[in-house]
C-alpha cells in the first residue's frame, strides 16, 4: 500500500479555517493552518473526543526547551487540535478511520494499575489522581485500579489475576512494586503466559531504576508524562530476568543485587530516612571513611570477551540447584506438578567457570544501566542481553573512592582502575565477614529489599528472605516484556 495515500481527506473547519485535512496510510494528518501543519498519530495523538460535530484530537507535542545537540528531548506538553467536519456524514466517517487506524496501532485498551501510596514521598496517589488518570482516560484505556494495602500485596493480586481482562499491568510506584509483580506471575502455575503481560512503571518511588533505563534509553527525561505515553502508545520490549536461588528458596530479580559497600548505603541509610534523599550522601561519605572490606568469593561465568577476569575453577557447586523440590506431586493425575518457574535451564556443570576471592568493597550485579535516577551503576546493561553486568571493587583508597561515588551519576565510575567491570551469564556468591572481625557480616540486597542479613550486620524491620549464605544466580534472557518509549 502506498503510504502517502489518503485514507480519507475532507474540507474541515480547524479554528475558523476551512482547510483540506487529510489523513495518510502511514499515520500523518495534514492541513493547511496559515502554514503547513502535520501530525503523527503514532507519536502526538493519545485519543480523540467528539463535541457535537466538533472532533477533538488529544495531542502532546515536545516543547521547545530540548537541550540541542546533547540527545535531550524537550519537555512533552498538551497542545490538542480541534476540527469540525463539514457534515455528520463526514464527521462519521473521521470518527471511524481515526478509531480504525488508532486501534491498528496495537496499544492497551484495558490495563490494571498498582498504586503505592507509601512509596517515595508518599505522592503516588496524587500523582495517579492528577497526572496519570487523566492521560488514560483521554488514550480510552479502561483502568482497574488497586492501591496497595501492605507490603507484598501487589503480588498476592497478581497471583489470582485473571489475565484475559487486561493488556498490561502499570505500577505507579518506585521499583519495589514492579519486583513484587514479576516475583508474583512467576509464582503462578500459568508462570509461562502470565509472565508475557507487559509491565509498565510510572515513577513515583524513591528508587525509579527501571523507569529511568527505560526513558533514558531513548534520550527521554525521566517524568511522569513521558511514562505515562509510553504505555499509551503500546511498544514493547522484553526484560532479562534473575533468579536468586539458594536451596528451595527463589527471589526474582529485575534491577539488581548488591553486597558491600552499595548494599550497606543502601540499606543502613535507612536510620537516616528523615534525612530525606540526603541521607545517601551523608551515609555514603561515613561508610567511606569506616571503609569495610568483606571476605567472600565469587564464582561466575563471564560473557564472552571477559574471559580474562578471575582464575579458572570447576563449577562450585550450589545448594541451589535442587529444581524439582518445590514442585507437588498432583493427587488425581500422579504427575509432577510445577508451582511456579524454577529458573533457567542452564547446565552448570559444563560451563567455564572463573573464580575471584575476596576481600572485597563492594560487589554489584545489574540488569538495567540506572539503579536510582541519579545512579548510573551499570552504563552498559542491556534489557535483554542474557547477562547480568558485574561491577567489583575489591580495593580502593579513600579519595579516589570519594569520586568514584560521584561518578556513579554518568557511570564514570567502571573506567576507573579500581573497578572491574563485566558481564556475566551466571553468579555464585558466597559471602563471608567482615576482614578483622568474624562475628560481623554484612548485607544482601536484592532490588532494594534486604535479601540476607548476616549476624551483627544492621538489624531492621525486613525479614531477610535468605540466609547470609552461598547464593546462586541466572538469568533468563528477555522473560518479561515491558512497555517501552520506543
Ligand atoms: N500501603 C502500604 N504500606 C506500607 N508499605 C507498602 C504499602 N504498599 C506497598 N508497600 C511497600 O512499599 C515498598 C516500596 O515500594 P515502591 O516500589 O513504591 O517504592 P520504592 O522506590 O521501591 O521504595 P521506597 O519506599 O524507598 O520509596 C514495597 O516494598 C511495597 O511492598
Amino acid at each position: 500500500m502506498d503510504r502517502t495515500a489518503a485514507i480519507i481527506s475532507d474540507q474541515v473547519n480547524v479554528d475558523g479555517t476551512v482547510t483540506q485535512l487529510s489523513l495518510l496510510a502511514d499515520g500523518k494528518l495534514w492541513w493547511l493552518d496559515g502554514g503547513k501543519r502535520n501530525l503523527t498519530i503514532e507519536k502526538e495523538v493519545i485519543g480523540f473526543a467528539t463535541d457535537g460535530l466538533n472532533i477533538r484530537l488529544k495531542t502532546v507535542v515536545e516543547g521547545a526547551d530540548g537541550c540541542c545537540g546533547c540527545g535531550s528531548r524537550g519537555k512533552v506538553v498538551r497542545n490538542d487540535v480541534v476540527f469540525r467536519p463539514s457534515s455528520e456524514e463526514s464527521h462519521r466517517l473521521w470518527c471511524r478511520k481515526l478509531k480504525e487506524f488508532i486501534d491498528s496501532l496495537g496499544r492497551p485498551k484495558r490495563l490494571f494499575v498498582f498504586v503505592n501510596p507509601f512509596g517515595g514521598r508518599k505522592f503516588a496517589a496524587n500523582i495517579f489522581r492528577d497526572h496519570v488518570k487523566p492521560l488514560l482516560e483521554d488514550a480510552q484505556v479502561h483502568l482497574t485500579v488497586q492501591e496497595t494495602k501492605h507490603q507484598l500485596h501487589a503480588k498476592q493480586v497478581v497471583q489470582s489475576l485473571d489475565f484475559s481482562k487486561y493488556d498490561g499491568i502499570v505500577c505507579v510506584s518506585g521499583d519495589g512494586i514492579l519486583v513484587e509483580v514479576v516475583n508474583g506471575l512467576l509464582q503462578r502455575e500459568d508462570w509461562d503466559t502470565a509472565i508475557k503481560i507487559p509491565l509498565g512503571v510510572v515513577p513515583a518511588g524513591t528508587g525509579n531504576g527501571m523507569a529511568k533505563s527505560l526513558l533514558d534509553s531513548v534520550g527521554d527525561p525521566c517524568t511522569i508524562t513521558n511514562a505515562v505515553l509510553a504505555i499509551i502508545r503500546g511498544h514493547k520490549r522484553s526484560l532479562d530476568v534473575a533468579t536468586i536461588t539458594q536451596g528451595e528458596t527463589r527471589f526474582f530479580s529485575v534491577l539488581m543485587l548488591a553486597w558491600g559497600l552499595v548494599a550497606d548505603i543502601d540499606i543502613e541509610s535507612e536510620k537516616y530516612r528523615w534525612m530525606g534523599s540526603a541521607r545517601i550522601d551523608f551515609y555514603a561519605l561515613t561508610r567511606i571513611f569506616h571503609l569495610r572490606h568483606y571476605e567472600g568469593c565469587l564464582y561466575f561465568v563471564p560473557a564472552p570477551g571477559f574471559e580474562a577476569y578471575g582464575e579458572t575453577i570447576s563449577y562450585p557447586g550450589s545448594s541451589a540447584s535442587k529444581r524439582i523440590i518445590s514442585d507437588q506431586m498432583d493427587g488425581e493425575s500422579g504427575k509432577l506438578k510445577r508451582l511456579g518457574y524454577q529458573g533457567p535451564e542452564i547446565d552448570l556443570e559444563n560451563l567455564s567457570w572463573r573464580v575471584l576471592n575476596g576481600p572485597f568493597i563492594s560487589v554489584w550485579l545489574h540488569n538495567v544501566p540506572w539503579g536510582a535516577e541519579n545512579t548510573k551503576a551499570a552504563p552498559n546493561a542491556e534489557f535483554s542481553d542474557g547477562y547480568l553486568d558485574l561491577i567489583i571493587m575489591k580495593n580502593c583508597p579513600k579519595l579516589p573512592l570519594l569520586s568514584l561515588m560521584s561518578d556513579l551519576n554518568n557511570g564514570g565510575h567502571v573506567k576507573s582502575p579500581h573497578v572491574m567491570y563485566l558481564k556475566v551469564k551466571v553468579l555464585v556468591l558466597e559471602p563471608g565477614p567482615r576482614r578483622g572481625d568474624q562475628e560481623k557480616e554484612g548485607i544482601i540486597d536484592a532490588d532494594g529489599e534486604v535479601l540476607a542479613r548476616g549476624k551483627g550486620s544492621y538489624q531492621c524491620e525486613q525479614k531477610a528472605l535468605m540466609a547470609y549464605d552461598k547464593l546462586q544466580i541466572t538469568v533468563d534472557q528477555g522473560l518479561a516484556t515491558l512497555f517501552t518509549p520506543i
